[in-house]
């Protein structure tokens, strides 16, 4: 199987042995399939901080500490298996631990095949509730310790995290039949203040963490605005009711909960000795969507233009976070409660029926204020809030598009900011000396339950998954998301629930209570909400003036240090680019000069070799015009010689027959002696009378006549030639000349060409779109031609006029066009080759 033979990850976070190495491989892998990889250095870290031991005192208060996550995993639906979702994905091992392979063809098992990752992962939780769990046995495994907290005072939070459809919903609310863990802890908690209710109403949380004092009328429109949001479910005409018998049970309308739990007792026991309070619960509903918070509980608009009111988010002076403006209600019973769930379920679905998107989308959050008061006095408020996570899954899966794509980028932020989060709380954890950011304000999800993770509460995360093949890859990513949440530890001071103790606060910011008792001059100069929240973000109007004043100052000194750490990180940072600029520059200048340098040197070789080529074409040329003008007179040296030689001959034989006797020259004599020299002397043609004597003086000077010319026309010739060379060496230098010159026309030539080949494609392109126009317009004359083709044949008297007329629009149209074309195109073909022709 291929299965077997690919490597097993253990992530056993409970056993610190195997921490490091199991961080790791869910890093790596986490690097391989998630998109968010900045947090996945963070998590790196965290992997190696966890090699410490926890073996101290404090760290092991610390372990018991440890952000408690638990698995849910949910049974398949009939469709599911049906479809063949049931591959063996997830095997639960034991109540601590579960197995996770990945089925073939999806992306996990791919990577394994590849050597990238592995296909068989475990991981272990606080907690793993199996498919089989009742939702009774999951509050109690889960929140139920929180819940008895929250009763004594303490606030609490509970995730509910995975994929949707992995019923992170049914955690939560729940059916019917099948309460959740809300309408559960709801029941509790009426359980417990059954019979000590605070009536009154006038009494109400107020910003972060204090309380308001209200006044008739303000009590009277808390009650207007009760009546209001029940009147949205009357219509509906369902009754909630709470009937127990054997079991709870309570009501939300159309999810009619039965809660079977009953361990309320232990609750009501733990705190006889606070018999004496009265209790006040105020409960709110709203949605984290795209980054923008909406009261569930304010009914959406019904007209299609209309936008629905996005909260802000604020703190108060304690730096607690708080919704500005969310309403809050007072309920006095589960049914109550469960009436506002159901209104904001309702809103919620017609918000995202009317915005087109998925309930699931959106990040739901159900908050519930508990007031313990005495007499008149608010002694502790804390506060339970179920925030039912959007669907985690990422953008490459779900295929988003524009306002899709920005709506799942901003749930995988939020997700991704929570996940940053807790890596940065984990990791200051693990390095007492490091106080690393923690980008609380980065999401409104983050911001507004930054105080619960600073210590001033315990949160949960309850992981859903579902064991469907085809979702595979994203449960596997949820699981290693967890793994992550389960390292964060939760230090909460003991201390921190006396600063809990909530305010009544006045015009002057002082508390409303003196000791126990309304300062009625405090009460008289108490404004309203509105007054006091000038500022959006912290509302420090209502600090006394001298905090206030203090408070300035500090922000005033914070600032100016701010200001002058900005202004020398922008010098920094404008030197800095300064430099990369300029040394970009020089880069790109130097980089320029060689490309000149390079290219000019080219160009002169060619130059040379062109000129080079000329100068040797035109001496070749010069010479064979010399030798062209020589060979005419030009009488051979060995020939010079032999005439001479037979001069020299006859003088000898001359002066020979002048010794002896008088010569008579015979006939092979004379014969000799005429093709020896020619002409022959005159007085040797006269007669034999002529002496020897004679004729060697007149031969001799004939010779000396002869040689003198010889010479003469060689000496001419000679002269010649060097004229020649001379006007040849000017020609040469003009030559040069020209050919510098040529040599910068090039130059110019070559810019030409470059800037004709742009107006070339420029005018390709026109005639591009002239060919298209032009063939617009033959449709449009075929058209023509048909209708009156059409003309033609219904009149035929008007025929002969109408050919005309067709024969002008063609000539008018075709003609003057298609000339137009093909003489730009003859342009073109005849420029084409041209430009493309190389220089030599
Ligand atoms: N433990 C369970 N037992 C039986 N049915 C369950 C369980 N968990 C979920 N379901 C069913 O599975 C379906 C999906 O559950 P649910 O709507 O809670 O998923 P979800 O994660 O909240 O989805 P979304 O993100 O779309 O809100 C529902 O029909 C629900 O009733």
């Amino acid at each position: 199987m291929a299965s077997s033979c690919h490597m097993t990850t253990i992530i056993d976070l409970t056993h610190d042995g195997t921490v490091l190495d199991a961080m790791e491989s869910t890093c790596n892998d986490l690097h391989a399939c998630n998109p968010h990889r900045d947090v996945l250095s963070e998590l790196s870290s965290i992997a190696s901080m966890q090699s410490e031991v926890l073996d101290t005192a404090e760290q092991q208060q610390q372990k018991h500490q440890q952000l408690r996550v638990y698995l849910r995993v949910r049974p398949f639906s009939k469709d599911e298996i049906s479809s063949n979702e049931d591959q063996g994905c997830v095997v639960l091992e034991n109540a601590r631990t579960v197995m996770l392979h990945a089925p073939k063809g999806s992306a996990t098992m791919k990577s394994s095949e590849k050597g990238v990752g592995q296909a068989i992962h475990t991981f272990s939780f606080s907690q793993i509730f199996g498919p089989e769990t009742k939702q009774a046995d999951l509050f109690e495994g889960t929140i139920k310790s929180q819940v008895h907290d929250y009763l004594e005072g303490k606030n609490a939070l509970v995730f509910s995290y995975g994929v949707t459809n992995a019923g992170k919903t049914h955690t939560i609310q729940g059916s019917q039949k099948d309460p959740g863990i809300l309408p559960q802890a709801l029941d509790v908690i009426f359980r417990h203040i059954k019979g000590r209710q605070y009536e009154k109403m006038d009494l109400k949380p107020y910003l972060g963490s204090d309380a308001q004092y209200l006044g008739p009328d303000q009590v009277q429109q808390e009650r207007n605005t009760k009546a209001a949001i029940f009147a949205l479910l009357k219509e509906e005409n369902e009754l909630p009711r709470v009937s127990r018998v054997s079991s709870h049970s309570s009501s939300t309308g159309s999810l009619s909960f039965s809660v079977s739990y009953d361990n309320t007792v232990e609750f009501v026991a733990a705190s006889g000795d606070r018999d004496r309070s009265q209790f006040a619960l105020w409960v709110s509903f709203y949605e984290i969507y795209n980054e923008s918070v909406y009261d569930l509980l304010q009914a959406s608009p019904t007209s299609k233009t209309k936008r629905r009111t996005a909260l802000r988010v604020c703190e108060d002076s304690v730096g607690n976070s708080y919704v500005r403006d969310l309403k809050w209600i007072n309920v006095h019973n589960s049914e109550e409660a469960c009436k506002i769930l159901r209104v904001g379920n309702k809103n919620r679905s017609a918000a995202s029926t009317k915005m087109n998107h998925s309930s699931s989308r959106s990040h739901s959050i159900f908050t519930i204020k508990l007031l313990r008061i005495d007499g008149t006095e608010v002694q502790t408020m804390s506060e339970l809030s179920l925030c039912d996570l959007a669907g985690s899954e990422r953008c490459g899966r779900t295929k988003t598009f524009g306002e899709r794509l920005k709506e799942a980028g901003n749930i995988n932020n939020s997700l991704l900011i929570l996940g940053k989060c807790i890596a940065a709380l984990r990791s200051n954890q693990s390095d007492r000396m490091k106080n690393g950011y923690i980008p609380f304000r980065e999401s409104k999800l983050t911001r507004i339950f930054q105080s619960i993770f600073c210590g001033k509460g315990r949160a949960s995360m309850i992981v859903n998954i579902n064991q469907c093949a085809s979702t595979y890859d994203e449960t596997l990513h949820v699981m290693k998301f967890s793994a992550i949440a389960k390292q964060v530890v939760q230090l909460i001071p003991t201390k921190c629930l006396e600063s809990l103790t909530p305010r009544l606060v006045g015009r002057d910011g002082k508390p409303l209570l003196k000791n126990g008792v309304i300062d009625d001059q405090a009460l008289e100069n108490y404004l309203s909400e509105e007054e006091l929240l000038d500022e959006d973000e912290a509302d420090m109007s209502i600090l006394p003036q001298e905090d206030l004043m203090n408070v300035i100052e500090n922000l005033r000194t914070k600032l100016l240090a701010e200001r002058r750490k900005n202004l020398v990180q922008e010098i920094d940072i404008r030197k800095e680019m300064g430099d990369a600029m300029l040394q970009q520059l020089m880069e790109s200048e130097e980089l320029r000069n060689c490309q000149v340098a390079e290219l000019k040197e080219s160009y002169q070789e060619k130059l040379e070799n062109t000129f080079e080529m000329y100068k040797d074409a035109l001496k070749d040329h010069a010479y064979q015009r010399a030798l062209e003008r020589v060979e005419d007179d030009y009488v051979p040296l060995e020939e010079f010689i032999a005439e001479q030689e037979k001069v020299e001959a006859l003088e000898q034989k001359l002066s020979g027959s002048t010794v002896g006797s008088s010569m008579v020259p015979t006939k092979e004599n004379s014969s000799q002696t005429e093709s020896v020299s020619q002409p022959p002397p005159v007085a040797m043609q006269e007669g034999l009378t002529v002496s020897a004597g004679d004729v060697l003086t007149a031969v001799s000077k004939d010779a000396e006549q002869r040689k003198l010319l010889l010479k003469e026309s060689a000496m001419e010739k000679l002269g010649e030639q060097k004229e020649l060379i001379v006007s040849l060496q000017k020609r040469i230098a003009v030559l040069n000349d020209a050919l510098h010159e040529a040599g910068e026309r090039f130059f110019e030539k070559t810019s030409e060409i470059e800037t004709l080949h742009k107006k070339l494609a420029d005018q390709a392109h026109d005639l591009e779109s002239i060919g298209k126009g032009s063939l617009e317009k033959d449709k449009e004359l075929a058209l023509l031609k048909e209708e009156l083709a059409k003309l033609s044949q219904q009149s035929p008297v008007q025929s002969k006029p109408k050919r005309g007329f067709m024969a002008n629009i063609r000539e008018s149209v075709t003609s003057p066009r298609t000339s137009t074309i093909a003489r730009t195109l003859r342009k073109s073909v005849r420029t084409t080759p041209l430009l493309k022709r190389p220089f030599h």
